[in-house]
């Protein structure tokens, strides 16, 4: 079976930048894809070229196993697409509007898009010109999704929902893929796709710089801890501790980073008496240093 998604060499150029630069990727059917990378990385940039609506410089991708510049209007009939920046019809209520997309793509069920507003607390009803940046963007999301598409590609989808909406974003993403679909989305910011992505691609200036299952990610990365202790932070046991990587500290208040588990270094510290743990989730920068920290060590 072809992947649903296929780049190799894929590269493009505005002018001299090299916005995307040789990325090689595959994604199988079934799959819940993350796209990481912070701004300007050339998110965007692969995904309007995934969806048709840019041509690359050099190398290939195939959609659905259409190549996306020859056999373009195929494939788009097949997609569903929510761009970065979407806005919709201002003059048009969510339903209108929605109801034009949908005899676009020949009908859809429309009990489908009723459901969907439903769970996303989307008022269809609403001149989407009158619509908050959130409400817009469920709108967008439902366009996306109501014709049932075997690949759906996100940019930043989840920009202005909030936690619940989001929640319950992710929720119709998984639905997506148990009905045997692929979902490929982007975001900068990797606790938004975690919970949903099966695996994660990171780019960076135009590079792919690893792609993996977000449980392997995570291990890998960097996560800052503040331990608080009874008495004084017993610095050296901590620093001696398998993946500490950083140790300081301001009272009774230990600040540590650490790669991987922190399982064993809880062990340790534990007999010193702890008063308080307080851990912050890795963020992208952080698993960057990891990676490229890891990669330095073994070049
Ligand atoms: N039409 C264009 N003309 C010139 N440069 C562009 C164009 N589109 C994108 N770029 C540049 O290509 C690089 C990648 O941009 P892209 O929009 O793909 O990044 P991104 O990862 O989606 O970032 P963001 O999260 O900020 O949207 C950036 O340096 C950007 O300035």
């Amino acid at each position: 079976m072809h992947p649903v998604v296929e780049t190799q060499g894929l590269t493009k150029r505005f002018g001299p930048h090299l916005a995307l630069d040789g990325i090689d990727l595959s994604i199988a059917a079934g799959e819940i894809f993350g796209y990481l990378g912070p701004n300007g990385a050339g998110k965007t940039t692969t995904i309007r070229i995934l969806a048709g609506l840019l041509q690359p410089s050099a190398g290939r991708a195939a959609v659905l196993g259409l190549d996306v510049v020859r056999q373009r209007d195929l494939m788009q009939a097949r997609l569903g697409y929510l761009p970065g920046n979407f806005v919709g019809y201002d003059d048009l209520s969510g339903e209108q509007y929605l109801r034009y997309l949908a005899n676009l793509r020949g009908g859809v069920e429309w009990h489908v898009v009723v459901t969907m507003a439903k769970r996303l607390d989307l008022d269809l009803g609403r001149r989407i010109g009158v619509l908050s940046h959130g409400n817009r963007q469920k709108v967008g999301i439902v366009q996306a999704l109501m014709h049932h598409p075997e690949l759906v590609i996100l940019d930043e989808p989840t920009t202005g929902l909030d936690p619940i909406i989001q929640r319950e974003f992710l929720g119709l993403l998984a639905d997506v893929r148990d009905a045997g679909g692929t979902v490929f989305l982007s975001s900068h910011i990797l606790s938004e796709v975690e919970a949903v992505a099966d695996r994660v691609g990171i780019i960076r200036d135009g590079r792919l710089v690893v792609v993996e299952s977000v449980e392997r990610l995570k291990h890998r990365a960097v996560r800052r801890m503040d331990l608080t202790f009874v008495g004084a932070p017993p610095l050296e046991v901590l620093s001696s501790v398998a993946g500490v990587r950083e140790v300081t500290s301001s009272g009774s208040t230990a600040h540590l980073a650490v790669e991987g588990s922190t399982a064993k270094l809880l062990a340790v510290a534990a007999p010193h008496g702890i008063e308080q743990i307080v851990t912050h989730e890795p963020d992208l920068e952080e698993i960057f240093l990891a990676y490229y920290e890891r990669t330095d060590r073994l070049a």
